[in-house]
């Protein structure tokens, strides 16, 4: 069973949790992190596709505050992007949205994440969802030796990107999806259409808010 939890918060990055005892059935959670500038269908073909092959109880988009690596994308407000995925997800029950990483501010390092979210909500169990575009890139992942062993690791197959790694990944064929967010930010500056690569509502907020318009 699940005896009290208290925590208190040590630095803005990381709670420490006092007691965790939890011994009862685990939720299978999914955390698809990203920037989201915008979310797109393959976001959301990558998540419902590892939802339903590995029997997850839900997958939760998880937008980051500033992405570590340095190739620092062209950015918009969080705001704006936490908004997109809110209507990403929209009318799918088994979608959700997780804001730690905008709440806590900073750059988002996974393991900081995880082991937070972990702490928090030892009723779950976590995966990790990434694209297998990222895969080469997890050496310089902050912390990855000790991540890898706190969460088990996802990697969606993506055209043109190798599926190996050094690293315990969960491998998941999902259609290939030629969408990315650079392709939807270079089609709106362009003045092409969107449709059906984001959602309507997606497709709806960018012209509103006139975003990615050179
Ligand atoms: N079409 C896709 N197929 C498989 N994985 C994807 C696809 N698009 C994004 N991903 C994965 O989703 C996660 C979040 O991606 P992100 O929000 O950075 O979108 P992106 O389309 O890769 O963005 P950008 O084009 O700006 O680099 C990453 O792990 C990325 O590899
Ligand atoms: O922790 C790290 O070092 C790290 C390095 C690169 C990416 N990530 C996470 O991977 C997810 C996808 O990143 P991105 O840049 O494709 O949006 C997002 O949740 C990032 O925080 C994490």
């Amino acid at each position: 069973m699940f005896s009290v939890t208290v925590y208190t918060v040590k630095t803005p990055q990381v709670a420490v949790l006092s007691q965790v005892d939890y011994q009862g059935p685990k939720k299978k959670v999914g955390l698809l992190g990203g920037t989201f500038n915008p979310p797109h269908l393959g976001h959301l073909v990558m998540a419902d596709q590892v939802l339903d092959q590995l029997d997850l109880d839900e997958v939760l988009l998880m937008p980051d505050n500033l992405p570590p690596h340095v190739d620092t994308k062209e950015t918009i407000a969080a705001k704006q992007r936490l908004e997109m995925v809110k209507l990403s997800v929209e009318g799918n029950p088994k979608l959700g949205i997780e804001d730690i990483e905008l709440k806590r501010g900073g750059v988002s390092y996974s393991y900081d994440t995880v082991k937070y979210l972990k702490q928090l909500h030892p009723e779950n169990d976590y995966y990790f969802i990434i694209g297998g575009d990222m895969v080469e890139y997890l050496p310089k992942w902050y912390r990855i030796d000790e991540l890898v062993k706190m969460i088990q690791f996802v990697a969606v197959s993506r055209e043109g990107f190798k599926r190996t790694s050094k690293y315990p990944l969960l491998w998941v064929d999902v259609p290939t999806i030629g969408v990315s967010s650079s392709l939807i930010r270079q089609k709106v500056a362009q003045g092409c259409s969107i449709k059906y690569l984001v959602t309507d509502g997606v497709a709806q907020y960018i012209d509103k808010e006139g975003l990615y318009r050179e």
